[in-house]
């Protein structure tokens, strides 16, 4: 099954209102591949979801960058994947390595929130990934699939998610994976999929990379087997997720 290439643009904790304008006058200016060749989705902080999805040409879509792990009600401070589905919004990001690490979110954790926010009719971008030490120590596989398995142990249906493989030590730090260590973690997750799950999910779910993603470094990364896509930070916030985009065109070739 051919899997259609994701581009996610995830903004973080960036922008005040005319910087968030001025980002999405410039996606809606942009000439790119049509919905059929690339999904795109950017996903801006809570509070300019709403702003952003009136703005945003209508073959873009939105995401949010988190959402509670069940129903709402006495969780202050946080919000509840039924109103990202009242406010219209498709997407959720979940299990993002920041907030695993700063605000200590299990893998078990994750895995009961992409079940909750899938219960609800969210669409999900799942992530996982390794420090640094756990690459040099030879984990990165043990790392990623203990990840995607908290996640397995509570999804059935796996046709709204998408995986995010995001090593740490790649994130925000200019430090990009080679386009053979990605492939190489892609690969082995699919595999783990084919293995642990079924071959249909294995060959359907779209695992893309995400980690100091750039207009320079797109194109390698694209050209690999399994790599069905980017998650973007930093450069999410610049002209340059543009040519991001415009990678998809690499693997028609
Ligand atoms: O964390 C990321 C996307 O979710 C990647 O961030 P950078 O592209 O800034 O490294």
């Amino acid at each position: 099954m051919a899997r259609k290439f994701f581009v996610g643009g995830n903004w973080k904790c960036n922008g005040t209102t005319e910087e968030v304008k001025k980002i999405v006058t410039t996606l809606n200016e942009a000439e790119v591949p049509s919905e059929d060749v690339v999904e795109v989705v950017v996903s801006p902080p809570f509070v300019f979801l709403t702003l952003v999805k009136s703005l945003l040409r209508s073959d873009f879509h939105v995401a949010a960058q988190n959402c509670w792990v069940r129903k709402g009600g006495a969780f202050t401070g946080e919000v509840s994947a039924e109103m990202l589905v009242n406010l219209g919004i498709p997407w959720v990001i979940i299990g993002h390595s920041e907030r695993r690490s700063l605000l200590s979110e299990s893998n078990e954790f994750v895995g009961d929130k992409v079940a909750y926010a899938l219960s609800q009719g969210l669409k999900v971008i799942a992530c996982i990934g390794e420090t640094l030490e756990q690459r040099e120590s030879g984990s990165t596989m043990a790392v990623v699939a203990a990840q995607t398995k908290a996640i397995a142990d509570k999804v059935t249906n796996w046709s709204n998610v998408v995986l995010a493989y995001e090593p740490v030590w790649a994130i925000g730090t200019g430090k990009v994976a080679t386009p053979a260590q990605a492939q190489e973690v892609h690969c082995e997750l699919r595999k783990w999929l084919h293995d642990n799950v079924s071959a249909e999910v294995a060959a359907s779910t779209r695992i893309i990379y995400g980690g100091s993603v750039n207009g320079g470094n797109c194109k390698e990364l694209a050209a690999q087997a399994d790599v069905d896509g980017f998650l973007v930070g930093g450069a999410s916030l610049k002209p340059e997720f543009i040519d991001i985009i415009k990678a998809a065109t690499v693997k028609k070739n």
